[in-house]
């Protein structure tokens, strides 16, 4: 019998059972105060310990376990506690005097961290009863608590959520600095109870007896007045009672007035509770001359703990004769008072049952409708019809509050370790009080507000480290970062060498190296090239973003370079006349810069000029190293190598001469094509820059902020990309549409500042989170129109960029050729010399030099081709068919053969040494 109860009883045989006899706790209550310390750490810092109703002793093996060694724990109940190693226990009723002094005996001048208090009073006679007993437990280990707790102490109690909840919440706010309520998972959910933990006593000083008092502190429970009561009908039936004496009346004797037994609305109960029915007033004595009213009656009434089933029948049927005929009028009024005062209460109560079970109802409606909603979403999503995520989207709280999966809802709750509160709520069942519910609720909304903050920098730390990731396990990634971050320093750096910058320095030829070689995606190159860079030059330092205003380049790029908002903010109305203003000058300035931009034009064609012929100057070099260079192909990287021989300038500057004359006039040109580049975009920002330039005041930046300026939101990468541009030109086919549209006149500046409003103009970007904006960044782009021609242009570009060969192949090839440069000046200086000499004859020094620069080309080995000797006479007669140049005949087995002549040739030479030896 004793097993089928334990399955049956609540699913007892559960895991936390199991779990608890396999860790050796003597209850599965163990792991309820586990749970609860996970969650509020209070048994790690506790060095004293009450455990009141402790039997059979789980929570004291929990709390051995967690506190400090050489704690003092004291358990006490009602039933019996095996003994445990260094704890002391006692069999007491908490509720006594005995207990208290027991464990003041115990604690002697020590004072308790922690009370925990887990009683669950005999009980069984009915809910509200047992929930009633449960407060009042509580309020007496309370009571225990307040007298023992240290100041700052944890008292730790288990309640019912009965009616009683809220009274007993504020008296454990009154005492303590904060008190939550929590059911650990680990609570049956079929089960009411509850778990509060109050923390931070404030041991006040004095304490009104009311608050550890129940009947101040609970409001009046009825208790089984019915149970009392004899059903005079059904003797049998009746129950005991052992309650004691009614409040007031200390004797079993009892008298009523007649009246009140005929007024009463359960005669039944007058008959059983009490002794005589008096006939005492004038009104009561009118009826003893009623015609029903016989001598048996009256007899009856004298003594009603004598009579039988039989003559509490005749009453009542005499009670019922009296009531119909109204007869005498006399009792009803003389009852009239009584009566509306009962009737009264009836209503009221009457309207308060109506309400509850009116609320209780559409509490359940709104509950079913979310169930039913929940169940064909289920059903949509088995259908494939919605997905998880739409659900989420679309489903809020039973009362239109929070979404049944608000997911910060859920991670809260889960990083809390609480995750069963959630489910709890949802589980409720219906005894459970939903007043109680909204409590609880509001409860743990107090710190939800924190929580979310929290939250949210929990968040943006998952993100960063998701960077970090993604940067560590995607090499461009990183390299992209490294990158940018370089690149703030190197445009530092030129900027503070601005001065310098005519000349062009080992350092900026390196970036502009660099620069090309960016456009490159092999991997492996720019991680080669971040390593250089981080190991030659760390990008630590701060970036200077402010310029100094009194600077006058400084100041052109400031206004012209105006961040989108500001230029926004410049396109007001307000600012029409201004632009009015400058639209008169502008037909000038547009005259100007078309007769600027023929200018550039025309530079254009001859730049492409030079370059062509510092091409055929390198070839003519190539030519005169043809011996070495043979697979040098200088054409095809005239620019490059270009850019790479003046690298070699540091090598030995003297030899260079000729070079630098081939390679001045291009870097000119290179700087004129960037300039032309950023030409149409600088105009474009000194569009609208210009018109406003007049009307703002200018204000220099003092010099000493500047280091200490740092703001990350002013950074204006306007500036940053023109600078791009002027250094390797447009990159997108949007841009250079833009840039045709606007030589071409097809655009106006009005157009460009209307394009300019668009969804996303004044979208605000301040506290928004990271993730977000990087999301943002990526996908959220406005769609530029592009022509065919700009498409085609870029692709040109990029397939230029694809067949240039790589960093390391170029650097080879611009070492041959300054190799090559060197042997060409030493031949030229062996000429000179030859050709200042006066001891040969002009015949002679033609001779000499031409010999001499012969060597230098013949140097290279002439290809011997192999042709395999095949048929009959295996190439022995004559050239082979289809062969021209030189050539040698072999066989397949020329490399055995060949390898066995080395052989013996090795040996024979061994045998010779051997010899002379
Ligand atoms: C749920 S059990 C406690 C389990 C305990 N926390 C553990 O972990 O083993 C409840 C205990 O409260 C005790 N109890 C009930 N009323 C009590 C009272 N007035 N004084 C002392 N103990 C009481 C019962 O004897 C019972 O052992």
């Amino acid at each position: 019998m004793g097993k089928k109860d334990k399955k049956t009883a609540k699913g007892r045989l559960d895991k936390y059972y199991h779990l608890a006899k396999e860790q050796g706790y003597r209850s599965r209550s163990a792991f309820k105060l586990i749970q609860l310390n996970k969650k509020y750490s209070f048994l790690e810092k506790s060095r004293c310990l009450v455990d009141l109703c402790a039997a059979p002793g789980g929570w004291l093996q929990v709390a051995k376990k967690y506190m400090p060694v050489s704690s003092l724990i004291i358990g006490v109940d009602l039933a019996p506690i095996k003994p445990i190693p260094s704890i002391i226990t006692f069999q007491e009723d908490i509720t006594t005097d005995k207990c208290r002094s027991i464990i003041r005996n115990e604690l002697k001048t020590w004072k308790a961290d922690v009370v925990l208090h887990d009683g669950a009073p005999n009980v069984g006679i009915s809910w509200l009863q047992d929930a009633f007993s449960q407060s009042e437990l509580t309020l007496k280990a309370l009571k225990l608590a307040v007298e023992f707790l240290n100041q700052g102490g944890t008292f730790v109690t288990k309640i019912f959520r009965s009616k009683d909840y809220n009274n007993l919440i504020w008296v454990f706010n009154q005492l303590f600095k904060k008190v939550e309520a929590t059911k650990p998972a680990s609570s049956r959910n079929v089960s009411a109870e509850i778990f509060v933990v109050c923390r931070d006593f404030l041991a006040p000083k004095k304490i009104d007896p009311k608050f550890l008092d129940p009947r101040s502190v609970f409001q009046e429970v009825e208790i089984g007045p019915k149970n009392k009561s004899i059903d005079v009908l059904n003797p049998g039936k009746r129950k005991r009672y052992r309650e004691g004496y009614e409040d007031g009346n200390y004797t079993l004797y009892k008298e009523i007035s007649i009246l009140d037994f005929i007024n009463s609305d359960d005669p039944i109960q007058i008959l059983g509770d009490v002794n005589k029915l008096k006939f005492d007033t004038e009104k009561a004595k009118e009826l003893l001359n009623h015609e029903s009213t016989t001598e048996e009656i009256k007899i009856c009434c004298d003594d009603l703990k004598v009579l039988g089933k039989k003559e509490f029948k005749n009453l009542l049927r005499w009670r019922n004769i009296v009531k119909e005929k109204k007869q005498d009028q006399s009792i009803e009024n003389n009852s009239t008072k009584d009566d509306e005062k009962v009737d009264e209460d009836q209503i009221i109560q009457d309207e308060l049952d109506e309400l509850t079970k009116e609320k209780q109802a559409q509490q359940k409606r709104v509950r079913r409708k979310t169930n039913e909603k929940r169940q064909k979403n289920v059903v949509r999503m088995q259908l494939k019809m919605i997905s998880p995520t739409d659900i989420a989207l679309e489903s809020s709280g039973p009362d239109g509050g929070d979404p049944l999966f608000d997911l910060k809802q859920v991670l809260r709750k889960i990083r809390k370790g609480n995750m069963d509160i959630v489910l709890d709520q949802e589980n409720d069942n219906d005894d459970i009080m939903i007043e109680d519910q909204n409590l609880l609720k509001d409860q743990y909304e107090v710190s939800e507000d924190n929580d979310d903050v929290q939250l949210e920098k929990e968040l943006d730390e998952l993100y960063e480290q998701y960077v970090e990731r993604r940067a560590e396990r995607d090499a461009k990634y990183k390299v992209k970062k490294t990158r940018e971050e370089y690149e703030d320093w190197n445009d530092i750096q030129k900027s503070e060498s601005s001065d310098d910058n005519d000349n062009i320095t080992m350092e900026s030829v390196h970036s502009q190296d660099d620069s090309y070689s960016s456009s490159s995606d092999s991997n492996s190159e720019l991680e080669n090239e971040t390593s250089n860079k981080l190991k030659s030059e760390p990008p630590k330092k701060k970036k200077k973003l402010l310029t100094n205003l009194s600077d006058d380049d400084s100041k052109v790029q400031k206004v012209g370079g105006l961040s989108k908002k500001a230029t926004l903010f410049f396109d007001n109305p307000l600012f029409k006349d201004v632009l009015k203003n400058y639209d008169n000058e502008n037909h000038k300035t547009n005259q100007s810069d078309e007769e600027e931009f023929i200018k550039n034009e025309k530079f254009n064609e001859k730049s492409d000029k030079s370059n062509d012929d510092s091409d055929l100057n390198l070839e003519d070099n190539s030519d005169l190293n043809s011996d070495d260079d043979s697979n040098l192909n200088l054409e095809d990287d005239s620019n490059l190598n270009l850019e790479d021989d003046s690298d070699l300038n540091s090598e030995d500057d003297s030899d260079l001469n000729l070079e630098n004359e081939t390679n001045s006039d291009v870097f000119d040109v290179k700087d004129k094509v960037t300039e032309l580049n950023g030409h149409f975009l600088k105009r474009k920002a000194d569009d609208i820059g210009d018109g406003i330039n007049d009307n703002i005041e200018i204000v220099p930046q003092d010099k000493d902020n500047d280091k200490e300026m740092w703001d990350a939101n002013e950074f204006d990468d306007d500036e940053k990309r023109m600078k791009r541009v002027k250094e390797i030109g447009l990159t997108t086919a949007e841009a250079i549409t833009l840039a045709q549209q606007l030589v071409n006149r097809q655009k106006t500046k009005y157009d460009l500042i209307d394009e300019g409003f668009h969804r996303t103009t004044y979208n605000d970007r301040e506290g928004l989170p990271e993730w977000f904006l990087d999301d943002e960044k990526q996908h959220n782009k406005l769609n530029m129109p592009v022509t065919k021609e700009a498409v085609q242009a870029i692709r040109e570009r990029m397939k230029a960029l694809n067949a240039r060969p790589i960093k390391k192949v170029a650097e080879a090839k611009a070492r041959k050729k300054i190799r090559a440069v060197r042997k060409l000046n030493k031949l030229q200086k062996k000429t000179d010399a030859i050709m200042d000499s006066a001891d040969m004859t002009e015949k002679e020094k033609v001779n000499t030099i031409s010999k001499m620069v012969s060597k230098t080309q013949n140097k290279t080995k002439k290809e011997v081709k192999l042709v395999v000797a095949k048929g009959p006479i295996k190439g022995k007669k004559g050239r082979p068919k289809g062969v021209k140049g030189r050539y040698k005949m072999v066989d397949s087995r020329l490399k055995k053969d060949a390898r066995a002549i080395k052989r013996v040739n090795q040996k024979g030479g061994s045998r010779k040494r051997q010899k002379r030896r």
